[in-house]
């Protein structure tokens, strides 16, 4: 048998981590023929409820699970792990935006970056879905020097998802057939969600935003990016299964590759790519293959394109000031 993958999931008894272990434990996000072992972290007053997901876990009997573990301890939870999936910190209620968290989840990343870099396997791969998502991953990996940048990303692919949603209900196609679309900057309502390079069923996306600038403007890019705060307002929590999804979906495509022809959005470690300044962890569109995530390099941007990503970056910008500030990089 494949030795088994060791996956930690922090905030594990938390609503995202219920929607997310057990799916990585059927073998949706490193595939089916890749054993796991689950390392659940969590802070002592959860550890019980963690306890009694791992129960259910055993009671799926899936095959491709090798074990769980349950700790409170950052540098025993990363200790030899391959994939850190960093969930753990306060989701925001209604009327918040996620820099709001900053102070409450920023001192999470730390330690977690410093044991990551103590213990965790050579190949480990850090994925920050905490919110905000991209300044948690700067700090983390701000803290882990001996762990190359490439291997901290933050989750924009929720953002990326809902884009491909949102753009083939106004096309009329199905999701299958809308590609290429990109999520710039931050996982934040600054965040821009880039129809001009996709392909929707063999139509340039840029038809549809050259077609009808008020679309793009007030309907389609406020809506992905304000969809966070649209489902807290609705079910009265925010996302948790999307997220899981966007997750899996994250990893999957690290470490499996993304489709040939397409790319996907993730939260890179920028050196410089597009005029992001370097060092902030910024969403490109990305390919993966080899297991390692490429920016696509080489896009013509538009104005429009140019000034929304601009802004997003900007706000990056003013959150590694706030954290450095804080003393947290
Ligand atoms: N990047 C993205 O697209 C998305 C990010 N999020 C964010 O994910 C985070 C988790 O959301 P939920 O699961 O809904 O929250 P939740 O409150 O249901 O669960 C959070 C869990 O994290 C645990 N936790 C807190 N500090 C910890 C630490 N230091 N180490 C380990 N565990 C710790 C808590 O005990 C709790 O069980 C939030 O910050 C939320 O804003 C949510 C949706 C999408
Ligand atoms: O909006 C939130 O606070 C949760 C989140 O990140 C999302 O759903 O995109």
């Amino acid at each position: 048998m494949t030795t088994p993958v060791n996956v930690t999931v922090t905030g594990a008894a938390g609503q995202i981590g219920y929607a997310l272990l057990f799916r990585i434990a059927s073998g949706a996000m490193l595939g089916p023929d890749t054993p796991v072992r689950l390392r659940l972290l969590e802070i002592p007053q959860a550890v019980k409820a963690a306890e009694g997901t791992a129960m259910e876990l055993d009671d799926c009997a899936f095959p491709l699970l090798d074990g769980i573990d349950i700790h409170d301890d950052p540098a025993a939870g990363f200790a030899g792990t391959n994939v850190a999936l960093l969930v753990g910190a306060r989701p925001r209620g209604p009327g918040m935006e996620r820099a709001d968290l900053l102070e409450a989840n920023g001192g999470i990343f730390g330690p977690q970056g410093r044991a990551i870099n103590a213990g965790a396997a050579d190949d480990v791969r850090v994925l920050v879905v905490g919110n905000p998502a991209n300044t948690n991953a700067l700090i983390a990996a701000s803290n882990a020097p001996d762990v190359p940048k490439d291997r901290f990303t933050a989750m924009t692919r929720l953002d990326h998802n809902r884009a491909l949603s949102q753009l083939a209900r106004r096309a009329d196609v199905p999701v299958s057939q809308v590609r290429r679309v990109t999520i710039w900057g931050n996982h934040s309502a600054s965040q821009y969600p880039d129809v001009f390079r996709a392909d929707v069923a063999g139509t340039p996306g840029a038809r549809y935003a050259d077609e009808d600038k008020l679309w793009l403007a007030d309907d389609f890019v406020p809506t992905v990016a304000k969809r966070g705060a649209a489902i807290i307002e609705a079910r009265g929590a925010s996302s948790a299964a999307s997220a899981a999804n966007a997750a899996i979906d994250h990893v999957h495509d690290w470490v499996l590759g993304t489709p040939e022809g397409d790319w996907t959005s993730a939260g890179l470690w920028s050196t410089g790519e597009y005029g992001v300044p370097e060092g902030l962890v910024s969403s490109f569109p990305v390919t993966s293959s080899g297991g390692a995530w490429q920016v696509v390099e080489g896009l013509d941007l538009d104005a429009f394109s140019r000034e929304r990503i601009a802004a997003s970056v900007q706000e990056l910008s003013e959150e590694r000031e706030a954290v450095r500030a804080l003393g947290l990089v």
